[in-house]
């Protein structure tokens, strides 16, 4: 479980999260909304230990942040950043493999089978075995996000922070990466925290919703209690038009043309 506490954090001199606190549980999957520059990013580079933070507290799995070790960190936490770049060119599956490092020994480890095993699970699970001798440099977008995701799941760790994971992915990618995550959440137990842009996917797969707004906190609980027309409207400063889906009935939201 990852939980924050009244967090403040400033950059640049300037107050971006405000007395921000939740809570994200084990088994299931909390979705953090807002709109752009709300503080979403900083706010999960905080509780990964990314960014300093000057005022609050955050725990996880009860264990104050600070008091973790940086293999600690990674071995509990794995992050897909919204940033994430290739400075250096490898094959698929090295980049994949760099999962790995938070559980090895030593500078110069050098990977076991059990570890092979999990790189390549990952790599099935997320749809790029075929891939595995590729340059990381060659792949699309899309591609390279999947690359970052078996990276994260090669980790084995008991919470996944995903800053925008549906980025560069096409419709049915969004949809087959959302209920990946949600099976995975129900096999491993792992706590998911997910940045998400797409309200719709939110609804659909995110079991509690944190609704951010210039640095605080506007709303946060069960999904479909939480996500209302109204609370969007004033979050995104739009009109937005109300509906549900047919199988399972949750809420889904369009915006509201005004020309
Ligand atoms: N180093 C910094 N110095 C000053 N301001 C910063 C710094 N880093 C971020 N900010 C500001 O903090 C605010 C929150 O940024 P953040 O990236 O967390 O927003 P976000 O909700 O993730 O946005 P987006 O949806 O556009 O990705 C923005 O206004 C941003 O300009």
């Amino acid at each position: 479980m990852i939980a924050a506490n009244n967090l403040s954090v400033n950059r640049g001199g300037r107050l971006i999260l405000d007395q921000v606190s939740f809570q994200a549980k084990k088994g299931r999957m909390l979705g953090i909304l807002g709109a752009n520059g709300s503080g979403k990013t900083t706010l999960l580079k905080t509780v990964t230990g990314f960014y300093p933070y000057q005022a609050g507290s955050i725990e996880i799995d009860g264990k104050p942040l600070a008091t973790l070790k940086p293999k600690e960190r990674a071995q509990r936490m794995a992050v897909l950043s919204q940033d994430e770049h290739v400075s250096f060119d490898v094959p698929v599956y090295e980049a994949v493999a760099l999962g790995r490092y938070a559980h090895q020994q030593g500078l110069f480890a050098v990977k076991g089978k059990t570890d092979d095993d999990i790189i390549r699970k990952a790599m099935e699970e997320t749809g790029i075995s075929d891939m595995a001798e590729r340059s990381l440099l060659s792949l699309s977008g899309g591609e390279k996000q999947r690359v970052w995701l078996a990276r994260a799941l090669a980790q084995q760790p008991d919470s996944l922070l995903l800053d925008e994971p549906t980025n560069h992915l096409d419709l049915a990618r969004q949809v087959a990466l959302m209920e990946h995550l949600t099976k995975l959440l129900a096999s491993r137990q792992l706590t998911v925290v997910c940045i998400l842009h797409d309200i719709n996917l939110a609804s659909l797969y995110c079991d509690d919703v944190l609704l951010l707004k210039n640095g605080k906190v506007i709303c946060q609980g069960e999904t479909q209690s939480i996500l209302t027309r109204g609370v969007l409207e004033n979050i995104y400063g739009t009109a937005f038009h109300e509906w549900k889906e047919p199988v399972k009935g949750r809420k889904q939201f369009s915006v509201v043309t005004r020309v």
